[in-house]
């Protein structure tokens, strides 16, 4: 720490790490120190462009190794996009080195790896939190309160999450996504993550009893050892009756639905991980009403939109600048939050078993309660 300033190193030259880099210039308790390429004429390039577009007024160093950024001891926390096969083993390496670990989702491969990141983490007191930006919005307050107001929703039954773009020809080729060694889960690690979360989110975190999974299609491009799920869709039981399904993929244009119904009513947001361009992230609560009078049939629209100002684009106020704020707070306070990793876990758990599901034809899957 350097004053109530939280110094960043950054692992790889991702094209998700050009978008945080402003994240943390407009934190305001943040700094980008240093950003590591497996090649450092990459980190230099990555450096112009970054201040090209944003610039910073200190001067951030191009390291030409992930290993020579860890070791130095002017960082604190460290943001980790590498690809999610290669994952754990950096975050392992970077908590052991005593950094704080922001890391990118989908965090494992599976649930394995996510927990041996979490025992570094806690074995070296450091922070583990994943990229989910939408988690730091004011939205996501504000419908914990719409759902838990008793009138609104009611009693949750139904839950539907669904995230997908239309990926053309020429990524499919190349994206790491569609690698798997580098992504293995395709669509579902990439877009499930965000779905799974969102569901888990409804819920309160409690943990479905039942998880299924099916492949809808799958591609095994040039360069990939295996095939990778390229849509697919999960339906997930919970004690009590309610259920859930989610559906991902990189072959239907954007949508990124979140739909909660109950026994009074629904609530629905059409943009729930990345917010449509503007000043307010907004949702639909509805409590629609059937009137029968004589011969008339009536079904009465009964809807409200419910906003919080916030401007999206990494704005000060944006849900990846909250992320980053967020992060750099704990790690300035010297305190852990301990709901991160456990969220990245149940989160993980679902993902796993929705894949081993869709591996034996669709049959259900437990996961573990992760009650403590
Ligand atoms: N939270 C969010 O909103 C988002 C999260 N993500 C997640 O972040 C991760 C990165 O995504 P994205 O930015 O598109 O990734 P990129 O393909 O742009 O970057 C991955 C980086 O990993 C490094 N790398 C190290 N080894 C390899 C290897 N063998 N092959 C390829 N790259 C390697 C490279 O950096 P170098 O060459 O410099 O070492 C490369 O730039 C994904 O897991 C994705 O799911 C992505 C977008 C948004
Ligand atoms: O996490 C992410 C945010 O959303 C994108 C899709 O629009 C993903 O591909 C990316 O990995």
């Amino acid at each position: 720490m350097h004053g109530n300033i939280c110094r960043w190193g950054i692992l790889s030259t991702a094209a998700i790490a050009k978008k945080n880099w402003d994240s943390i210039r407009n934190s305001g308790n943040g700094q980008v120190v240093a950003v590591a390429s497996r090649s450092a004429e990459k980190a230099q390039a990555f450096i112009a462009a970054c201040q090209a577009s944003a610039p910073v007024s200190h001067t951030v160093d191009a390291v030409g190794s992930y290993d020579d950024l860890l070791a130095r001891s002017d960082i604190d926390a460290v943001y980790i996009p590498l690809p999610t096969g290669l994952r754990t083993d950096w975050v392992v390496k970077a908590a052991n080195a005593g950094k704080h670990v922001m890391v990118e989702k989908p965090c494992g491969v599976t649930v394995d790896d996510v927990q041996r990141m979490i025992d570094a983490c806690n074995a070296n007191n450091v922070q583990f939190m994943d990229g989910v930006m939408y988690m730091h919005s004011k939205r996501m307050a504000e419908m914990r309160r719409v759902l838990d107001d008793g009138s609104s929703v009611g009693t949750i039954r139904r839950i539907t999450s669904q995230f997908s773009f239309c990926a053309p020809e020429d990524w499919v080729q190349s994206n790491i996504r569609t690698g798997s060694d580098l992504e293995p889960a395709g669509c579902l690690g990439d877009l499930g993550w965000y779905t799974i979360r969102f569901i888990l989110f409804a819920m309160n975190y409690q943990m479905p009893t039942e998880v299924r999974g099916r492949i809808l299609h799958s591609v095994c491009r040039d360069g990939s050892g295996q095939a990778v799920p390229m849509e697919f869709q999960g339906e997930l039981q919970f004690e009590g009756g309610a259920s859930a399904s989610f559906y991902n993929s990189f072959r239907t244009n954007h949508q990124q639905l979140g739909h909660i119904s109950g026994d009074k009513g629904y609530l629905q947001v059409n943009d729930f991980v990345l917010p449509f361009l503007g000043n307010t992230s907004s949702f639909e609560v509805a409590n629609h009403n059937f009137v029968e009078d004589g011969c008339r049939f009536t079904m009465e629209q009964h809807s409200r939109q419910v906003g919080v100002a916030e401007y999206s684009n990494n704005a000060a106020d944006a849900q990846e600048t909250q992320l980053f704020r967020k992060f750099s707070e704990l790690v300035l306070s010297g305190t852990r939050d301990p709901f991160w990793p456990k969220v990245s876990l149940k989160t993980q758990a679902i993902l796993d078993a929705a894949l081993r599901s869709a591996n034996h034809e669709g049959r259900a899957e437990t996961v573990p309660m992760f009650n403590d």
